[in-house]
C-alpha cells in the first residue's frame, strides 16, 4: 500500500476545473480530497474534542443515550460491536444524529422511518457543534453535487429537481479503539455507501483503506481537507459512470481513530433512476455479488433494506412504520 495516491480536488479553482477534476476523481477511484471547502476548523476541532471526551465516559454514561431510546428516528449511541456493516460486528463504537426533526412535523407524526429528533449526549454544546457542523455540511454537499452535475453535462437543476428536493442528511461519530495489527477484527468490514456523496473528518490517526483497481490503498487523513467517496445512489444515477468504491477501516495506530463522516443522500421519497445514458464499462461484479441498477424504487427504500441488515437486532422492532412516533 502507498500513501497519498487519492487526488485532491481544490473547490476554489475555476468552476470549469473544478468539474474537470471532479470527472477525473469520480472516474478513476471515486475517492478524492476536497480543500478550500468552507468549513469551519475551529468547530471540526470543537467536535473532536468533545467526541474524544464523551467515547471516554463510562459505557453505562453512554448508554443513556442509546439507540434503542432513540426509536424509529434511528439515533443515538451503539457500543463497539453493536453494528454490522459487512455481516460481522465492527469494532467500533458511535453515535448517529440525523436531521433534527421535532415530534410534531408530519414527517414524524407520519412515523416515517429515519425521522425524528436526535439523541445528543448531555454536555452543554454538543448539540450545537453538531447541527452547525450539519448545516455546514449540507451546504457544502449541494455545493459538490452541483459540481458533479457539471462534471456529467447536466444542469444542477435537473440533478436538484431529480434527488435533492430534501436531501437525507445522516452524520456519524464513531471511534475505533486501538488495536494490534494482527487483529482479525475489522473496524469497519469492506462495503460501499449507500447514498450520494459521503464527507469525511477524521483524526490524526490513519486506519482507512480503499478498494482500487491497482489493489488495496490507505486513505490517511490530510489536513485542511475532507475524503469524498461516491455511495451507490451516485452510481445508479450515472448509469455506472462513476462506482461506488468499496472500503474498509482498521486501526492500527496506538492511539482511539475517530471519523465523522457525513452522508449526503438523495431525498426518502426520490425515486432514483439513471440520469446519463448507460456506461460504456463493462459491469463488474460488486464486493456483496449485486448491482446497483437492478434497484427501482424510493431511495428510502434502499437504504431501509440496507440499515435493517446492519442493526438487525434494532430492524426487527424499531423500522416499523405503524404505532406513535
Ligand atoms: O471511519 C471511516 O473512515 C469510514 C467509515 C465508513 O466507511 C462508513 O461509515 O461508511
Ligand atoms: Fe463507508
Amino acid at each position: 500500500m502507498s500513501n497519498l495516491e487519492l487526488p485532491v480536488v481544490d473547490l476554489d479553482a475555476q468552476r470549469a476545473k473544478v468539474a474537470t477534476d471532479l470527472r477525473v476523481a469520480c472516474e478513476r477511484d471515486g475517492f478524492f480530497y476536497v480543500s478550500n471547502h468552507g468549513v469551519s476548523e475551529s468547530l471540526q476541532t470543537e467536535l473532536e474534542v468533545r467526541a474524544r471526551a464523551f467515547f471516554a465516559r463510562p459505557l453505562e454514561e453512554k448508554m443513556a443515550i442509546a439507540m434503542d431510546r432513540g426509536g424509529r428516528a434511528w439515533r443515538g449511541y451503539f457500543p463497539v460491536g453493536g453494528e454490522l456493516t459487512s455481516g460481522v460486528p465492527d469494532s467500533k463504537e458511535g453515535i448517529y444524529f440525523g436531521t433534527e426533526l421535532a415530534l410534531e412535523d408530519p414527517r414524524v407524526q407520519a412515523c416515517l422511518p429515519l425521522h425524528g429528533p436526535n439523541l445528543f449526549p448531555a454536555e452543554g454544546g454538543f448539540r450545537e457543534a453538531v447541527l452547525s457542523y450539519m448545516r455546514a455540511m449540507t451546504e457544502l454537499g449541494h455545493r459538490l453535487m452541483a459540481g458533479i452535475a457539471e462534471s456529467l453535462g447536466l444542469e444542477a437543476r435537473e440533478v436538484s429537481a431529480s434527488l435533492l428536493r430534501d436531501p437525507l442528511t445522516l452524520f456519524r461519530i464513531f471511534n475505533y479503539p486501538a488495536e494490534p495489527a494482527e487483529t482479525p477484527r475489522w473496524g469497519v468490514g469492506e462495503h460501499t455507501d449507500y447514498g450520494l456523496l459521503t464527507i469525511l473528518k477524521q483524526s490524526d490517526e490513519s486506519g482507512l483503506q480503499v478498494r482500487t483497481a491497482r489493489g488495496w490503498i490507505e486513505a490517511p487523513p490530510l489536513p485542511g481537507t475532507f475524503l469524498c467517496n461516491i455511495g451507490d445512489m451516485l452510481e445508479c444515477m450515472t448509469y455506472g459512470r462513476y462506482r461506488s468504491t468499496p472500503h474498509r477501516v482498521k486501526n492500527t495506530s496506538a492511539r482511539d481513530r475517530l471519523s465523522l463522516p457525513f452522508f449526503f443522500d438523495p431525498s426518502f421519497d426520490a425515486d432514483v433512476r439513471p440520469l446519463v445514458p448507460r456506461a460504456s464499462l463493462e459491469e463488474t461484479t460488486r464486493w456483496d455479488g449485486r448491482s446497483v441498477f437492478d434497484f427501482r424504487g424510493t431511495y428510502g427504500e434502499y437504504l431501509l433494506d440496507k440499515v435493517s441488515k446492519v442493526f438487525p437486532a434494532l430492524a426487527t422492532s424499531q423500522l416499523r412504520r405503524e404505532g406513535a412516533p
